[in-house]
C-alpha cells in the first residue's frame, strides 16, 4: 500500500470514530436533543431573518461551541464515573466545573444570539 493511500486509510478510520462518539452521544445524552432543536430554529430563524455571511459564520460558531462543550462534559462525566464509582471531592470538583463549561458556553451563544437578532442585517 503507499504512503498515501495508508495516510488516507488512517483518516478515514479516525472520521469514523469521530461518527461514532457523535452517535454515542445522541443515543445517551438527553441534553443533545434539546441542543439540536435549539440549533434547527437558530438556522430556520437565521434564514428567515435573511443573515449576511458573517453572522451565518457568529451563529456557526456559537452552535459548535456549545455542542463542543456538551460532548467534552459528557466524555469527562463518563470517565470520572469508570474511574470513581464511590464519592469523591475531587470528582465532584471536576464534574462541577466540567458543568460549569457547558453553562458559560449556553450563556454566550444566548447573549451572542440576542446581540446577532435584534441587530440590524
Ligand atoms: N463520584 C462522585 N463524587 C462526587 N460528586 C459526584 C460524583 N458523581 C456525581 N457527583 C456530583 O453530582 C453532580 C451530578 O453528577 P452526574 O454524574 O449525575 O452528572 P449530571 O450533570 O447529572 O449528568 P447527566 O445527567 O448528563 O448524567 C456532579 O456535578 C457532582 O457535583
Amino acid at each position: 500500500m503507499t504512503k498515501m493511500k495508508k495516510l488516507f486509510k488512517y483518516h478515514f478510520k479516525s472520521f469514523g470514530y469521530a461518527f461514532t462518539g457523535i452517535k454515542t452521544l445522541f443515543a445517551t445524552e438527553h441534553n443533545m436533543l434539546i441542543h439540536l432543536m435549539a440549533t434547527i430554529i437558530a438556522i430556520a430563524s437565521g434564514w428567515y431573518r435573511g443573515f449576511n455571511t458573517i453572522k451565518w459564520c457568529i451563529l456557526i460558531g456559537i452552535i459548535a461551541m456549545v455542542w463542543m462543550a456538551e460532548a467534552f462534559n459528557t466524555a469527562i462525566e463518563r470517565l470520572c464515573n469508570k474511574v470513581q464509582t464511590e464519592y469523591h471531592p475531587v470528582i465532584k470538583q471536576v464534574k462541577d466545573i466540567s458543568s460549569a463549561a457547558v453553562l458559560i458556553c449556553a450563556i454566550a451563544a444566548v447573549i451572542i444570539g440576542i446581540i446577532l437578532f435584534f441587530s440590524p442585517s
